[in-house]
């Protein structure tokens, strides 16, 4: 693992697509060795935020500052739903393209990768599965195999997109665990989760977000009754505002 990168500086952050926004003017540091909860209603931005924070979504406005960290320094797991995992790739080619920033793309691996691939599916709880193809795994044993990728990417900043989505008890627990391991190890960790029980439970940090900041501190804090109604209402109030642009703009396209 390199050393450690400076804090993730938000600066009047602005994210959106098409040049609609979907984050405004989001301020906030994220501090080396932090363990970040983003939490929100549905539609609040936060898989948005996290794909500006993977370096995936240029900015609409102000920008990101990470001085130590490129986005190549940052490890990002996806929504479930988005990993195709049609490819036809078996469970040890998987978990090993987590090497490919140090061997490069068509870089071989050496016994020290190979054995960095075996160990990373051992903590997940996977050995012996190496040879299945992706597309015959569940639900759960698929994201055990990001998680083992992201074992052997190694990075420092860690953005994990719902990482407990559509997953079983035991594979939260063990993934959690992970987490906690992580966070040990000084890593950043940023997580959307909506689940809130959980954040309350395993992240000490929390954003909470509703296409702006509405908290964002110590996770029960931010998470109070509250500010959870504030950002229910900020959200509800936004998609009819939004609903309103897109009637307005069918009005004009109809003259
Ligand atoms: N690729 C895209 N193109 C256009 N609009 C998008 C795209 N992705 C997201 N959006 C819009 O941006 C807004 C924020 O979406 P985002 O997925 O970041 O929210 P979220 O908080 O992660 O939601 P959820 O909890 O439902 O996953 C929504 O209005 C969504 O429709």
């Amino acid at each position: 693992m390199r050393a450690a990168p400076g804090p993730i500086r938000l600066v009047n952050l602005t994210l959106g697509y098409d040049r609609r926004p979907a984050v405004h003017h989001l301020e906030g540091e994220i501090a080396p060795g932090a363990t970040l909860a983003v939490c929100g209603p549905n539609g609040a931005g936060k898989s948005t935020l996290l794909k500006a924070l993977a370096g995936l979504l240029p900015p609409l406005g102000g920008r990101i500052e990470r001085p130590d960290a490129t986005a190549r320094d940052i490890a990002y797991l996806p929504q479930l739903l988005e990993v195709d995992r049609s490819f036809p790739i078996n469970v040890r080619d998987f978990v090993a393209m987590g090497a490919m920033r140090r061997i490069g793309l068509f870089g071989r691996l050496d016994a020290a990768e190979r054995a960095r691939t075996g160990e990373a599916l051992e903590r997940v709880g996977l050995s012996g599965m190496e040879d299945r193809p992706i597309d015959t795994l569940s639900g759960g044993q698929m994201q055990r195999v990001l998680f083992a990728r992201l074992i052997v990417q190694d990075q420092r900043v860690i953005l994990l997109d719902e990482p407990f989505g559509a997953i079983d008890e035991a594979t939260t627990q063990d993934l959690l665990g992970l987490i906690a391991h992580w966070r040990g190890e000084g890593r950043t960790i940023v997580a959307v989760l909506h689940e809130l029980d959980l954040a309350r439970r395993a992240f000490p940090e929390t954003l909470l977000l509703a296409r702006e900041r509405i908290a964002w501190g110590e996770t029960r804090g931010a998470l109070c009754a509250e500010n959870l109604a504030r950002a229910r209402a900020m959200s509800e109030a936004f998609d009819r505002q939004a609903r309103e642009c897109l009637r307005d703009e069918e009005a004009e396209h109809a003259h």
